[in-house]
Parts: C-alpha cells; structure tokens; sequence
C-alpha cells in the first residue's frame, strides 16, 4: 500500500509538463516480474527520487523509461512518445541516461571524453570548472568524483529535456556528492525532468521535489520531498535496510 503524504496548504504546485510518465508499470527480466504496477510522473523542472534498498526495483525502473528493458505489461511514455522505444531512440528525443557503470572512457582524455558527446564541451565545463586542469590527462587517471562529474557534464551538454541518473553518488565522497547534486538540481531549474535513483536518503530529499520509496518492486511510499526531509532517517531505517 502507498502512503501518501500530503503536501501542506501553501504549496506552490510544478506546473511543467509531465514529460515522464508510467502507467502500471510492470517490468523484470525473462518474463519475470521485479517492479509491479509502478505509477510515476515526472514534470519539466522537476526532480523525482527514487529510493530503495538493493533489489527494491529502482534500476529497473530506469532501464523501463529508459527504453533499455520492454515493459511487461502497463506504459511507459517519454517526451509525449508513448510507443515502445529504445534506448538511441528515446536519446535521439532528448533523453540523457547517466547509468550505474561510470559512462567514461578510460583510456581517452578528459577532453577526448567531452568532444564524443551532443553537446559543446564548454558547457560541461560551465557545470564543472574544476574539471579544467585535468581535461588533458587519460580519463583512468582521474578521480572517481571527476569521472563521474564529466560523465554528467558530457550529457548536461548535450541540454538533455530528461535526465535519468541512476546511483550517480555510489562510492563517492560527500563534497562530490553535493557538487553532482547541485548541477542536477540546476539542471531542473533549467527545465530538465530528472528521475534520480538514490541509496542517499538524506542528500535526495535536499535536491528532490517527489519522492517515490520502492520496496520489493512496489511503490510503498510517495510524496513532495520538502514534507519527507524530517524524517530521513526513519525513512533510511525502514525501507533502506534490507
Ligand atoms: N539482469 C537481471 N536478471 C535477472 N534479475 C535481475 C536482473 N537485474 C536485476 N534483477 C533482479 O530484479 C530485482 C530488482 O533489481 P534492481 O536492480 O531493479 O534493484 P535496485 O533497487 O536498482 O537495486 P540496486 O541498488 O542493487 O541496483 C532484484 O530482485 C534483482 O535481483
């Protein structure tokens, strides 16, 4: 059962388009079920996060809007396309999937790195300056923190309408965190739809506007994240500690 929380008196409503929407959403692997009956929306401007423990379905979710896994049965519409679609075709519309393996090229340049993508360098760098001393070194040699900021700088250059990030702070030290979360966040104040899959409870309530808790495959709690924030930790406790 979904535990809906209210949003209090006052609050001032997104009114973006919902570019990102499922419907019944079910979806796993050879046939077999591993989320049941998810309902999402996600509207232009705004940033959903998706929680859960290990398995609790969060991945293939994303894979599911993504267009990388067909959904059992329900829908899945992207941009206002509620056909079935793949992964190149949803990217081709706009979509930006920054997955759970570091989207890098270790053997290139930072630079190197950058040129391969849509957009113009310049404009990963306008989200990552610090990134700028190192462009010219072999991508292997960087940091886990710089990979991952220029893996998300390449595709916020490319001015993606969706932007699906999946575990984009794993392993990573706070300051990074922070720094990534901080240039998703700008990029929805921009206008981009995010779908956020986080283990991080706390730092996705900070930077999210809904929040979907996933648990064994199903939605079991849902609500803007500003009247979660108090309660991360028992969030954290309760369906994150499996
Ligand atoms: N390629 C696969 N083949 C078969 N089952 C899979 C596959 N990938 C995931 N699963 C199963 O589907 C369920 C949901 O996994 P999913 O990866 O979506 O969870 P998650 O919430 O993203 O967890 P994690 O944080 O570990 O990635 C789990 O039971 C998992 O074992």
């Amino acid at each position: 059962m979904t535990t809906a929380v209210q949003a209090p008196a006052g609050r001032v409503e997104q009114d973006g388009p919902v570019v990102v929407e499922a419907t019944g959403l079910v979806a796993g692997y050879a046939g077999t079920p591993a989320v049941h009956g998810i309902d999402l929306s996600v509207r232009a401007g705004e940033i959903l996060a998706l929680l859960g423990a290990n398995g609790a379905g969060k991945t293939t979710t994303l894979l599911s809007l993504a267009g990388e896994l067909a959904p059992i049965s329900g829908s899945v519409a992207v941009l206002g396309d509620a056909r079935r679609r793949r992964l190149h075709q949803r990217a081709r519309a706009g979509l930006g999937f920054l997955t759970e393996e570091r989207c890098v090229f270790m053997q290139l340049t930072g630079w190197q790195n950058l040129k391969i993508g849509q957009g113009r360098p310049e404009r990963a760098l306008d989200y990552f300056p610090e990134l700028e001393p190192h462009l010219s070194k072999r991508v292997g040699l960087l940091s886990g923190g710089q990979q991952q900021m220029l893996a998300l700088g390449r595709i916020l250059a490319a001015e993606p309408r969706v932007l699906l990030a999946d575990e984009l702070s794993l392993g990573l030290a706070p300051l990074v965190v922070e720094r990534l979360l901080a240039a998703v966040r700008r990029a929805a104040d921009d206008g981009v739809a995010v779908v956020l899959v986080e283990q991080h409870v706390r730092q996705a309530l900070a930077v999210a506007d809904h929040v979907h808790v996933l648990r064994r495959g199903r939605i079991v709690l849902s609500g803007p994240a500003a009247d979660l924030r108090d309660d991360a930790e028992r969030i954290a406790a309760t369906y994150l500690s499996e």
